[in-house]
């Protein structure tokens, strides 16, 4: 069946706001009458959820192999595309999703230095010519990041564990995509108030759903 619902998905380095601000993209696109599925990756489904707790678990001892951890990536999307993204855009559902593949080339890519082309095969296999048809990119300098997610008070996972450098990498690779795609990769200042980081996605919403129509 073809693929009908929209697919929208929030990407940013730690502690941007993506959760926060995909609550309110879900809201704003419920209030005008969507059904949207709210998802986050990795994971979305139970299979998935546990590669998830794979990825992030700080306290193994065996360090993950980098490729082992660009597979673990792809084979939990693999089953969150079958089991739920694919089967709500096919009904005409909106798909609403905290990272996609985006992340990949920023963390895998640009992290740890896996090569783009590399990623980009992975990509063509798993999502056979599926894509986002927005992304928002929330922007802000690490630094300030890293302070809301210590004032979040948790136990940080595998990848808030990385150097400064890492973040650095990461960010860079993110803006890099968004240059190279403006067209579906809009770029939000995450680093203003929150109310004014949610007019802007509400103004981006708002001209890209009407574009849509
Ligand atoms: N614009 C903002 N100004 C100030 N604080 C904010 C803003 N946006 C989000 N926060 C706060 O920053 C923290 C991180 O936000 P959130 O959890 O939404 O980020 P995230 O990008 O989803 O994080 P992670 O990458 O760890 O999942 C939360 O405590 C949230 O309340
Ligand atoms: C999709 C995806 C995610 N990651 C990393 C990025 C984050 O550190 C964690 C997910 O946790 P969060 O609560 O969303 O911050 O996973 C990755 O390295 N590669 C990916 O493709």
């Amino acid at each position: 069946m073809a693929v009908r619902g929209r697919f929208i998905t929030l990407e940013g380095g730690e502690g941007v706001g993506k959760s926060t601000n995909l609550a309110r993209v879900v809201a704003w696109l419920e209030a005008r009458g969507l059904e949207v599925v709210q998802t986050r990756e990795p994971g979305g489904t139970p299979r998935a959820e546990a590669i998830r707790r794979l990825l992030l678990d700080p306290d193994v001892e065996e360090p993950l192999d980098v490729d082992a951890e660009l597979l673990l990536v792809f084979a939990a999307r693999a089953q969150h595309l079958a089991r739920v993204i694919r089967p709500a855009l096919e009904r005409g559902a909106w798909v609403v999703c905290d990272r996609f593949t985006d992340a990949t080339f920023a963390y895998q890519g640009g992290g740890r230095g896996i090569d783009p082309a590399r990623i980009a095969e992975l990509e063509r296999f798993v999502q056979r010519g599926l894509a986002p048809d927005l992304t928002l990119l929330l922007d802000m300098p690490i630094e300030a990041a890293r302070a809301r997610v210590a004032l979040r008070g948790e136990t940080p996972d595998r990848f808030e564990r990385e150097r400064g450098e890492f973040f650095s990498a990461v960010r860079q690779a993110y803006l890099a995509r968004a240059t190279a795609a403006p067209e579906r990769i809009a770029v939000v200042d995450a680093s203003r108030p929150l109310a004014a980081v949610g007019e802007q996605i509400d103004a981006l919403l708002a001209q890209r759903v009407s574009a849509w129509r």
